[in-house]
């Protein structure tokens, strides 16, 4: 059923990080792109349940986020990849996958089962003996990509996950969201590179507000509007919506 947000504010003491944001994402990837201080984080982090919604109100997978049931129901459906988070190098990647199973509620007799087919839909299969200190970035990003998807979850939250990886790994990743999960994917990125080519819709986001929903194609629509320039469509289309028409 997805994600919908509207009218979302959300503030940091006096200053909005986000200010009435409306957005839905159906089943596919969403990439919320934008630049740094956009408020990507904080809106993954309101529907991933670790903020309090200010004003407006957000669903995940048709519960309400706002309410404590809505929140509680939320978890269950959710998987979510922060932007940072910490593995322990000393274990191997199958249990640590199977760790992250059993904490996202899947039963102990099948963790291990869970565990390897995730593993195998994100590249790592056969490397589950392995310990995760001896993996590449690129590597750690999908193994943490397997943990937050073995449980089959029905949104998936992925902050910045391909922040830091060479454009090969990041390509990687990209193929990997694809097999690891069909649930409705929102993945914020500051690179247009990631969301032209990962996403169904791109959410463009600065400064706390929606400046563009659309497919990739709308975006390079939007760029190739503005007549020739040095850069490609989507990213003259990019500059549209963070700038409206004048060139900057
Ligand atoms: N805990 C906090 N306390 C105060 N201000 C915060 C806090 N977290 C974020 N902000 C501010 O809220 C705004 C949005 O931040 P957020 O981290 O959501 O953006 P972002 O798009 O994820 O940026 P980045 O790509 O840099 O992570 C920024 O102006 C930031 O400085």
């Amino acid at each position: 059923m997805g994600v919908e947000v509207r009218g979302l504010t959300v503030a940091y003491r006096r200053r909005n990080a986000l200010s009435d944001v409306s957005l839905a994402a159906a089943p596919g990837v969403t990439a919320l792109l934008g630049p740094n201080g956009a408020g990507k984080t904080t809106l993954l982090s309101v529907l991933a349940t670790a903020q309090p919604v200010g004003a407006g109100v957000a669903f995940v997978d048709g519960q309400d986020v706002g309410t404590r049931e809505g929140r509680a129901a939320a978890r269950d459906v959710l998987g979510w990849l922060p932007q940072r988070f910490d593995l322990a190098g000393g274990m191997s990647l199958l249990d640590t996958v199977a760790f992250a199973a059993w904490a996202n509620g899947v039963a102990e007799r099948e963790v291990f089962g869970h565990a390897s087919a995730a593993l195998d839909r994100v590249d790592l299969a056969g490397r589950g003996r392995e310990r995760v200190r001896t993996l590449s970035g690129g590597q750690r990003q999908r193994l943490g990509l397997a943990a937050a998807t073995a449980h089959g979850p029905s949104v998936l939250l992925l902050d910045e996950p391909t922040a830091g990886l060479d454009p090969e790994q990041r390509v990687h990743f990209r193929r990997s969201v694809r097999s690891a999960t069909d649930a409705t994917v929102l993945l914020s990125t500051h690179l247009l590179d990631d969301a032209v080519q990962a996403a169904d819709q791109v959410v463009i986001l600065a400064e706390g507000t929606v400046r563009f929903v659309g497919s990739p194609d709308d975006l390079a629509r939007l760029g190739s509007a503005r007549g020739p320039g040095t850069e490609s469509a989507h990213e003259a289309g990019y500059l549209v919506a963070l700038h409206g028409d004048e060139k900057p």
